[in-house]
């Protein structure tokens, strides 16, 4: 990966994570700057030898990639702090929901190459999933660091369309939320079974990781075929299916991932 001045603009959970799998990718602390209000982020960032500021027109004069990653309601305040800066030949990154490459352009008029990503949580382990997006101004040389910056913390997929970045945020921005309320569903029930909590969360976790690890060792099978072979005719599992079926479980999801798209629509409006 090419080596540039990256400034992240706010130092939370998901700056922490790119930041967190770069450095194990061996990208050099030194040419990772990270701003943010308070100090306790800011701290912890500086122990890995990355570069911190509460300026972050400081921060955005020396850097060639500036990844904004503060919450979406906060974003124009963030960049109101360096709007009147020449971005001109700065590749601009920003993972914020809701903030589109025309709001962006409105904040910072002279931002020309823009890349929206769409992360979630798991990057901080390295096993991140991101859509990417960049606008017409992007060359090869800012889609390559936009796709290596990511591929640090995880996989990515390109998007055609800008509006496909709602899409991949119900779909894998929101969604480690989904399997972990999931998650907390299967523990409460095991131990209201009896099992203790440790052992009804270790349980539960252990099935699910082992589930999507034979999803993605197994691409040539289809879901419906993974499903089918753990469901024996008259048994438990059908059983529970049942259950399922009956309270219309992918009309819940369906209904769920819709409600995260309007959201996100709903935001480009507010923000
Ligand atoms: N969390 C997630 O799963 C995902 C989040 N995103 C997007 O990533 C972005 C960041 O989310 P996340 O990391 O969870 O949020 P956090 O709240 O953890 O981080 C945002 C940080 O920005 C700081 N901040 C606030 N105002 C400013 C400012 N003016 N200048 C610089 N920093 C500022 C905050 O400081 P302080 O600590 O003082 O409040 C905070 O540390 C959001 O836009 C969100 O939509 C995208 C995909 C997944
Ligand atoms: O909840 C949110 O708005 C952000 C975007 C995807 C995950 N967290």
């Amino acid at each position: 990966m090419q080596q540039k001045l990256i400034a992240f603009i706010g130092a939370g959970n998901m700056t922490r994570a790119i930041i967190l799998g770069l450095l194990r990718s061996g990208y050099p602390a030194q040419k990772i700057i990270a701003t943010n209000p308070s100090n306790g982020k800011l701290a912890a960032l500086a122990e890995l030898g990355v570069q911190t500021s509460h300026n972050n027109r400081f921060a955005v004069e020396q850097a060639d990639v500036v990844v904004l990653a503060v919450k979406p309601q906060l974003m124009a305040t963030a960049c109101a702090d360096f709007a009147d800066q020449d971005l001109s030949q700065k590749l601009l990154i920003s993972i914020a929901a809701g903030i589109s490459v025309k709001r962006l352009n409105a904040l910072l008029p002279s931002a020309t190459a823009i890349v929206r990503v769409m992360p979630n949580t798991p990057s901080l382990l390295s096993v991140g999933m991101a859509g990417l997006f960049a606008n017409a101004k992007c060359g090869a040389d800012d889609r390559t660091f936009a796709a290596d910056l990511m591929c640090a913390v995880g996989k990515i997929c390109w998007l055609q369309q800008e509006s496909a970045i709602n899409s991949v945020i119900a779909t894998s921005g929101s969604s480690p939320a989904y399997f972990f309320l999931f998650l907390e569903a299967m523990q409460q029930q095991a131990i209201n079974m009896g099992l203790d909590p440790a052992t009804a969360r270790q349980l539960s976790q252990q099935a699910m990781l082992g589930a999507a690890e034979m999803a993605i060792e197994n691409p040539q099978l289809e879901l419906t075929t993974l499903r089918e072979q753990v469901t024996s005719k008259g048994g438990t599992t059908a059983a529970a299916l049942q259950v399922f079926e009956q309270h219309q479980l992918k009309q819940i999801v369906a209904e769920a991932m819709q409600a995260a798209v309007a959201r996100a629509e709903e935001m480009e409006s507010l923000f």
